[in-house]
């Protein structure tokens, strides 16, 4: 799933640096119905607007150049259904690397939604060691006339629980979309590199608790 491998191989018998191969990511947008989910996936993949969405369940890929690596963006837009939790089910949990949670900012039950599932995917991932990539969303920016939840409330719901936060309009601009998706890539590759080295360092105390273990029985 992911292809950073970050050491060094031959290649046409040279030596080619493994680190500028391709970075696979799995993203999940979850929200509430009608926040704009699928707006901000295809705004950020095709930079338009359609105004109009069919509401499927859908895995979107998208590859760019970023900062010179290939980065192939593997976007699961989902379908709300309602319940504890949202119904994020084990196999989104397990597939995401990281999440995108939408609300929109004139709906204040769709806030409440995502923090219901940001509690859900917190409780989940406590097992694993490391941070979960998370931005927040609030969208329908342009529709500042309807708003009923606080730039300041959805701002203190990420602060909280570090998760990443933006305000965007999806009908309105391009810009807004492109910083979410690469705020989340930067947290994820973050991620990465944490586990990598928390991997690095148990190894390293393993091996010297082998060498120690066994002197002591011989
Ligand atoms: N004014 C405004 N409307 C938006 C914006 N983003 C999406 N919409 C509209 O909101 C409606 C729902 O957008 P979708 O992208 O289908 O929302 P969704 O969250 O994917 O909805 P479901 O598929 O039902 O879960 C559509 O009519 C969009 O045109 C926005 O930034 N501003």
């Amino acid at each position: 799933m992911f292809a950073e491998v970050n050491c060094r191989s031959h290649y046409n018998g040279k030596v080619m640096d493994t680190s500028q191969q391709k970075v696979d990511v799995n993203i999940l947008l979850v929200g509430a119905e009608n926040v704009g989910k699928t707006a901000l996936t295809v705004r950020f993949i095709t930079r338009r607007f359609i105004g109009e969405y069919g509401d499927i369940d859908w895995i979107y890929y998208h590859s760019d150049r970023i900062d010179g690596r290939d980065i192939s963006f593997n976007i699961w837009d989902s379908i709300y259904s309602p319940g504890a939790s949202g119904r994020i089910t084990e196999k989104q949990l397990q597939w995401a690397d990281g999440f995108i949670l939408v609300y929109s900012i004139c709906d204040r039950s769709s806030f409440n939604v995502v923090r219901q599932q940001l509690q859900h995917i917190r409780h989940c991932k406590s097992k694993i060691p490391g941070s979960v990539p998370v931005i927040i969303v609030g969208n329908k920016r342009d529709l500042q006339h309807r708003r009923t939840v606080s730039s300041e409330e959805g701002r203190l719901l990420a602060l909280s629980l570090g998760c990443g936060f933006f305000e965007i309009s999806a009908a309105e601009t391009y810009h807004g979309a492109l910083l979410v998706f690469h705020e989340l890539l930067d947290l994820i590759r973050e991620a990465r590199a944490i586990k990598k080295e928390t991997h690095g360092i148990k190894g390293i105390v393993r091996t010297v608790s082998a060498v120690f273990g066994r002197r002591r029985t011989e």
